[in-house]
């Protein structure tokens, strides 16, 4: 299922957030939204989950969603939102309590995705035993097992310490070169964006616009930490964001 974002606006009321905005997100494919504090990415994340209603613009879901998705449209957050007295086992069968599955089924994706992401020996462990970055694991676990069309990803690294975050950016390439999941991808970092975004779309400062749509044809698998070519389109994005941010700086200081 592609997701297409078209023509979408839209305020608080007399406050412009976002103007505009139109992006594909193909099937199969990471698209990294970045821009300055601010600019309306988060608010951007709410609307294409259908969390609140843009004023003007729509959401189209084109095609179907894959076999078995009992959600199409999943969010995996910045701070985890694991539910503290439910092991990590519990948290990933909390998302699929209440869909019409049978035991066995349940307990095979909760098998699947503790494999996928590493985490089958931690089942029985609860959520305060776990570092930063497991926890981060497991809440993409919880959101892989509904099998979702479109992960919609807001900061999911940004809590994590740089060390995690790069354990992390290779565990989320591992799992699309298994699997290729969709997904919508919001950051402040540029660098989580070369590093995982088929397309990196740039938006200005508030009211956020696209100032850029920038695609990365370099397969996930080799973009290397050290890699020049990334480094040249992370130096291109930040150019494109520098005076966004400065501007978008100044004014909240401002307000
Ligand atoms: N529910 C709301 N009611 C009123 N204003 C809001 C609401 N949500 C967001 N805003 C305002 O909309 C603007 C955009 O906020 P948003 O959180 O979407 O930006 P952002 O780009 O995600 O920021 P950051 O990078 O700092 O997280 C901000 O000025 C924010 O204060």
């Amino acid at each position: 299922m592609d997701l297409e974002i078209r023509n979408l606006s839209h305020h608080y009321d007399k406050l412009e957030v976002l103007r505009d905005i139109n992006i594909t997100i193909p099937s199969g494919q990471v698209v990294c939204v970045v821009g300055p504090s601010g600019c309306g990415k988060s608010t951007l994340i709410r609307l294409i989950g259908g969390l609140e209603q843009p004023a003007e613009g729509e959401i189209n879901q084109i095609g179907e969603p894959p076999q078995g998705s009992l959600n199409p449209l999943t969010y995996i957050f910045q701070d985890f939102a694991l539910l503290p007295w439910r092991t990590v086992e519990g948290n990933i069968s909390l998302v699929l309590e209440g869909h019409p599955i049978s035991r066995e089924e349940v307990a095979s994706r909760i098998a699947n995705v503790l494999d996928r992401t590493r985490l089958s020996d931690f089942a029985h462990v609860y959520p305060k035993q776990l570092s930063g970055g497991m926890k981060q694991r497991v809440a993409i676990a919880r959101a892989l097992a509904v099998n979702p069309a479109v992960l919609l990803m807001d900061e999911p690294l940004s809590a994590l310490d740089s060390q995690t975050r790069e354990l992390l950016m290779d565990d989320l390439v591992s799992l699309w070169e298994r699997e290729r999941f969709t997904a919508c991808y919001i950051t402040h970092n540029l660098n989580e964006a070369v590093r995982l975004g088929h397309r990196v779309v740039v938006l200005s400062r508030r009211p956020g616009e696209i100032r850029e749509t920038v695609d990365i044809d370099i397969p996930l698998s080799e973009r290397k930490v050290d890699s020049p070519e990334l480094a040249r389109t992370q130096t291109k994005l930040w150019e494109m964001m520098r005076e966004e941010a400065l501007t978008a700086d100044r004014q909240l200081a401002d307000a």
